[in-house]
């Protein structure tokens, strides 16, 4: 089943090593005779949307950091990022290749390298799932959702000031090691991530020799461009396993407040589960951070909720919002959500005791700022469509340590949620 010799893991986790430039141009099944056929060209949309995103390659601050001029800035922070050298020889490098043609990696042979990089790490921190509904067998498997800001690698080596995480800790060969071993540790089936600075060179290979199936859409201006040696602008990503979803629609949304186009994204998608053939959407946003923002991400979480009315065509099929909203359960933002015409409900809020409070932290760092810990990341869902049954316990504040996050324990300043969702059995109109 897995063509997976160790030295295909630990090629694939190695940065620059020649056997990366060999796997991660996309290997077809050794096919009979035909010649290879030659390199496609980068598509035509994903060409679209680097142009689309470029003009704004240029950062905020003025400063440019070696990317060429215009349009070839970005795509050229995005090439660097498939190993340049290779990809001025294989522009088919850019455009994310046909994932079933790649070779499947064994994830407990990626889990092994992953470990053995991190062997002078300490060991990882137990986290337990926690039950939550025992009362509703469902004839299905559950689905497993992981919403993670898994901390964009510029942001955090340039920009973030995580006073007190020791530079050491936060190397991308390491931490990227961090990050994989986490999701191979909870192997969910969709993933919901944010400030994915290194989607093309890292994820995407990696875990669609996995079986999932990616979706990038990067931050029309990301301060990752501020960052000199950026590794291109972040984004959020969406990854499904293909063997359980089948994609039915996909939407990359640009987030508006007040009419204007802002620098916040999502990605909203229709799967269909293949088992049962029941659908639902999920999406993954990431909202405009900072105090003083607050009616700004009140503004961009109206406009997300109303791009999800129309998708789910007035939830007429069940949803799972995942996101780093960067708003406390206070703001309004968050109130929208919770008494949104969507009849969504926070599944956090049933790891409290009463099934009513948000947990105290979903992300703790010390900046120059001071220290901060906020609950900052959710992941929302159809209450009256979906049970869940079981979600992952968090850090203890022991666990997490006076130095905070990240650090040698854990590769980000936010911690990753994830639950077992399964549909209610009722009438499926019931939404
Ligand atoms: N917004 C726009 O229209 C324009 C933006 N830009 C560029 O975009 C950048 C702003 O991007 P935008 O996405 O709107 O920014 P955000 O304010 O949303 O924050 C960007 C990142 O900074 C992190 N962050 C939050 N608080 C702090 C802090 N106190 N110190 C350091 N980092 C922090 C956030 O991480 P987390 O979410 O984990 O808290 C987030 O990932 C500018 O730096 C500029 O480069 C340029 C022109 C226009
Ligand atoms: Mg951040």
């Amino acid at each position: 089943m897995y063509q997976s010799p160790r030295r295909l893991c630990s090629a694939l986790l190695q940065r620059d090593a020649p056997g990366l430039r060999r796997l991660s141009t996309p290997r077809l099944r050794r096919q009979s005779s035909p010649p290879a056929a030659a390199p496609r060209p980068a598509s035509p949309r994903f060409l679209a949307a680097v142009s689309a995103a470029s003009g704004a390659a240029r950062s905020c601050s003025g400063t440019v950091y070696s990317m060429g001029n215009g349009p070839s800035r970005l795509y050229s922070a995005l090439a660097k990022t498939l190993n340049s050298s290779a990809a001025s020889q294989h522009p088919e490098y850019l455009v994310s290749p046909d994932s079933e043609h790649l070779e499947p990696i064994d994830p407990k042979e990626l889990l092994e390298e992953c470990r053995a990089v991190l062997h002078t790490r300490p060991p990882r921190f137990q986290r337990d799932f926690v039950n939550l509904r025992t009362d509703c067998p469902s004839s299905h498997p559950p689905i497993r959702v992981m919403q993670w800001n898994i901390l964009a690698q510029a942001l955090g080596e340039g920009k973030d000031n995580f006073v007190q995480c020791p530079v050491e800790a936060l190397k991308w060969e390491e931490r990227k090691c961090l990050i994989l071993e986490e999701i191979l540790a909870y192997q969910p089936d969709i993933l919901c991530l944010q400030e994915v600075d290194h989607y093309f060179d890292t994820f995407q290979p990696l875990l669609s020799r996995l079986g999932y199936q990616g979706t990038f859409f990067p931050k029309p201006w990301s301060p990752c461009l501020d960052v000199e040696h950026n590794n291109g602008p972040d984004g959020c990503a969406l990854f499904f396993l293909q063997n359980r979803f089948k994609l039915v629609n996909s939407a990359n949304i640009r987030l508006t407040a007040m009419t204007l186009k802002t620098n916040q994204v999502a990605i909203a998608q229709t799967l269909e589960c293949r088992e049962s053939g029941r659908q639902f959407c999920i999406a993954v946003t990431h909202l405009k951070a900072r105090t003083g923002w607050e009616r700004f991400r009140s503004a961009q979480g109206c406009d997300l909720l109303q791009n999800l009315q129309n998708i789910t065509k007035g939830a007429k099929i069940p949803l799972i919002i995942c996101g780093d909203f960067n708003a406390e359960p206070t703001e309004e933002v968050y109130k929208h959500f919770a008494s949104s015409s969507l009849n969504l409900n926070s599944a956090y809020k049933l790891l409290s005791a009463d099934g009513q409070s948000e947990p105290p932290y979903t992300t703790w760092k010390i900046r120059t700022s001071g220290e901060c810990r906020h609950t900052l990341d959710y992941i929302w869902y159809s209450k009256y469509a979906l049970n869940v049954r079981s979600a992952l316990d968090l850090l203890t504040e022991e666990q997490i340590g006076p130095n905070r996050l990240p650090s040698f324990n854990y590769p980000s300043d936010h911690l990753s949620l994830v639950c077992d969702f399964s549909f209610t059995e009722g009438p499926e109109g019931l939404l």
